[in-house]
């Protein structure tokens, strides 16, 4: 979902309010100094110097992956910072990333709390923000084996198939005009999802208006940044903000509208089924009914939270991949024909709609995904964790409760493991076994281990028929004689990163 204004605006108030509290942060520093006792520490992760108070809040800036990179670059693969109050761990290195994810993915498998996530989250009843524990492992087995096993994900093909087709039909009825793709790969992705989810779609009726805007407040809300999870006594700044005002009242609203989805499908005259597969909340009401299905139960709060986790965590997401893909290609003219070549080499008819499976696999369109997701990861911090306990890695010592962000962005551009790691160059992949499911630690924009994404097949395929169709039955130009360096690739601020300006391209169907 869009919300970048919002959170570009609130980013850049509290980035001044932290600029203000750098003043106060160095006086207190002076003082302390002069009554510094000596302090044993343990054997720590290298830190670079910070100010009492914010700690190194003030070292993010507005686009932390990359301030982080260049971090790492003076102090190491791995750095303690203070955020606030908190002490957080970052990773930088593939190495590094295997020693977190891997060796030590049990005593790193908990998520930080935070009030905003407590109060939008549902008391941390969704997947992506439960504690480890038995709960957490409950839902996400269902999420696993119930709504996002390939099986599953295979089973609603259909709803991909007719988006697909639907996306294809809006660009040639707009050839050849100017198409804004930001805008059209963002409805696609989200009603690929909202109908996987719950068979109603995000671009359409009344319902549809009312979940836009909700989606957009829930990221704006979800994604601002509250001070009082880095400093509790400040906490009060944030409530002066109106934050957690609003982060109830979104809340509320989000589950007025949650729970109406719900009675409608426990009440299926009320609805038409969409035709063919079961969607998300069908099987989830179906567990909630039988308990046999799965060995527990599930309650009605449990099955608002996985949706709400599924529209959360898979649309904005998936839609950052596509509109950096087509970004990419626009700007590597060679790179697009030839991945057009390969599609359109096959023998297929022009008006078939292409669905890469299994069985088909499409090699090159394959390596433009990987590339796009090395390149622009949607998520370049991961999703944060937390230790259950006290860790050695790397002979260093974390204490329990640091919270650990990994830089899978820096990870992906590092140049002792690509070659020309700022290229956009898909070739690298096409003899290479390197895969994105979180086993190579140079590619994770899934993440790693028991809290890595479920949703790996499920957005992968939903990028992928989009993209082999947009490329198979277009050609595609820059409008109003742009030129390809002039594109501009300015990230959006927040912890989903898009393209800042819309992509504007102009298409023409292509003919044999
Ligand atoms: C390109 C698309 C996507 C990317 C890049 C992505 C990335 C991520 C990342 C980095 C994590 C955290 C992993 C970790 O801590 O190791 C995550 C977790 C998660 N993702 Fe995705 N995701 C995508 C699509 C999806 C989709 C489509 C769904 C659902 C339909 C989904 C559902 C989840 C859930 C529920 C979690 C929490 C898992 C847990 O905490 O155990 N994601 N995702």
């Amino acid at each position: 979902m869009s919300a970048h204004s919002e959170q570009l605006a609130s980013s850049q108030l509290l980035y001044l309010f932290v600029l203000w509290l750098i003043p106060l942060a160095l006086t207190i520093f002076l003082i302390k100094r002069l009554f510094a006792n000596s302090v044993s520490h343990r054997n720590s992760p290298p830190s670079p110097s910070k100010l009492p108070i914010i700690g190194h809040l003030h070292k993010l800036g507005l686009y932390p992956h990359r301030s982080l990179q260049k971090l790492a670059q003076r102090h190491g693969p791995l750095m303690l910072l203070r955020l606030g109050s908190v002490p957080t761990l970052i990773v930088s290195s593939a190495e590094a990333a295997q020693e977190a994810l891997k060796t030590h993915d049990l005593a790193f498998a908990d998520r930080p709390r935070s009030k905003l996530n407590e109060k939008l989250l549902y008391k941390y009843k969704d997947v992506s923000s439960a504690p480890y524990g038995e709960y957490w492992r409950q839902m996400k087995s269902i999420c696993v084996i119930q709504l996002l096993s390939n099986k599953r994900v295979y089973d609603m093909r259909r709803v991909r198939e007719n988006e697909t087709a639907l996306l294809v039909k809006k660009i040639a009825e707009s050839s050849p005009s100017v198409v804004d793709l930001s805008d059209l790969l963002m409805a696609y992705t989200n009603d690929v999802v909202s109908m996987s989810a719950f068979g109603q779609k995000f671009s359409e009726g009344e319902s549809g208006r009312q979940l836009r805007r909700l989606m957009k407040e829930f990221v704006s809300v979800l994604g601002g940044f509250d001070i009082g999870t880095y400093i509790p006594r400040l906490a009060w700044f944030s409530s002066l903000l109106g934050i957690y005002n609003k982060a109830d009242a979104v809340a509320k609203e989000f589950d007025e509208f949650l729970e109406r989805i719900v009675d409608e499908h426990v009440d299926t005259t009320k609805r038409e089924r969409a035709e063919g597969a079961e969607d998300f909340v069908d099987v989830l009401l179906e567990i909630y009914k039988d308990k046999s299905i799965t060995g527990y139960s599930i309650d009605r709060e449990s099955i608002k939270a996985i949706v709400l986790d599924v529209l959360a965590a898979g649309t904005d997401t998936t839609y950052t991949v596509l509109e950096w893909a087509m970004t990419e290609l626009l700007r590597h003219p060679q790179v697009m024909a030839k991945l057009q070549n390969e599609l359109r080499s096959t023998g297929r008819k022009r008006s078939d709609i292409i669905v890469p499976d299994e069985y088909e696999k499409i090699p090159y369109l394959e390596a433009v995904i990987k590339e796009t997701l090395r390149v622009h990861p949607p998520v370049p911090l991961l999703v944060p964790r937390e230790a259950r306990n006290d860790v050695n890695i790397m002979g260093y010592e974390i204490v329990a409760k640091t919270m650990v962000i990994v830089n899978a962005w820096a990870i992906g551009r590092d140049p002792t493991l690509w070659d020309e790691p700022d290229e956009f160059r898909p070739e690298r992949f096409l003899n290479s076994s390197v895969d994105i499911r979180g086993h190579d630690f140079q590619l994770i924009p899934f993440g790693v281990g028991r809290r890595s994404c479920p949703g790996i097949s499920f957005a992968m395929v939903t990028n992928e028929i989009a993209l082999a169709n947009l490329l198979h039955k277009f050609n595609w130009e820059l409008p109003n004689g742009m030129k390809r360096g002039d594109l501009d690739m300015t990230e959006t601020t927040g912890s989903t990163i898009h393209k800042k300006e819309p992509l504007l391209a102009i298409a023409t169907p292509y003919s044999v």
